[in-house]
């Protein structure tokens, strides 16, 4: 059973490939990460995955319940929090449904406040929380912890982790982070010259730290897959 299949999916953007025939699989609660250059396409595939390109071609068979976290939080700043959160859900009983996705990532008490009184951290995880009250199978994340600064980025790497060990869905994480690649997922891909140039199965067992002897040999073989020269590093490792 597979909760993703994507078979050459193409994308071209003003008579340039960007995507030139990538197939990917995700199975149902499986975590992956996809890496690549700037310019590689990830942001491309994923839309595509969400159903936010129409310009893609090839196949794609992706559950209907998803959602997604953007860079952005991308709240409605004349909406309260929890209205944010449930944002074109219909239905009796959504401020609860709210409060039930606030209060699992920690932001219950700000349901009344209005987003622009939130910090970038808070709104990132009223993202989640948005994301999240839709139960989704599939949970597309593109660079959700970009714009946030080391520590809080941390925090919120531990309440995904945690999130997704109680929920399961199928996760593709767009990042640029490789130690947040190998934190999180169970595999992490290559994007280059518009395919999955590799992949790396992330065979350790969770919780994880970064300074585990195989997460730093699966880190260095990543880093080289992104053309990043970790020869110092690996000199100072034998000093
Ligand atoms: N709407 C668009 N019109 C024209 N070109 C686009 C469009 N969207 C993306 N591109 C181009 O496609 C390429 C891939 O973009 P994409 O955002 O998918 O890369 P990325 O790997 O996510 O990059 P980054 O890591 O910098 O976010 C880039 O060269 C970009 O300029």
């Amino acid at each position: 059973m597979t909760a993703v299949v994507v078979e050459d999916a193409r994308r071209e953007f003003d008579g340039r490939l960007v995507l030139e025939g990538v197939d990917l699989t995700i199975a149902p609660g499986e975590f992956v990460a996809l890496l690549g250059a700037s310019g590689s396409g990830k942001s491309t595939l994923l839309r595509a995955l969400a159903g936010l390109d129409r310009g893609a071609t090839g196949s794609f068979d992706v559950p209907q319940r998803r959602a997604v976290v953007f860079q952005e939080h991308r709240l409605m700043p004349w909406s309260r929090v929890w209205r944010n959160v449930t944002l074109g859900l219909d239905g009796p009983d959504l401020r609860n449904r709210a409060l039930a996705a606030l209060t699992e990532v920690g932001l219950a008490a700000r349901a009344d406040a209005w987003p622009r009184t939130l910090s970038g951290g808070e709104s990132q995880r009223v993202a989640l929380a948005r994301a999240l009250v839709r139960t989704p199978e599939l949970l597309l994340l593109d660079e959700p912890f970009g714009a946030l600064d080391a520590l809080t980025r941390l925090k919120a790497q531990g309440l995904v982790a945690r999130l997704w060990a109680e929920h399961r869905p199928a996760v593709l994480l767009v990042t640029h982070d490789v130690e947040e690649a190998l934190l999180l997922a169970d595999r992490a891909l290559l994007l280059r010259d518009g395919r999955i140039a590799e992949e790396f199965v992330v065979d350790v067992p969770r919780p994880r730290v970064i300074d585990n002897p195989r997460l730093l040999a699966l880190r260095r073989a990543l880093l080289s897959g992104l053309g990043v020269n970790t020869e110092s590093e690996d000199s100072d490792d034998h000093s």
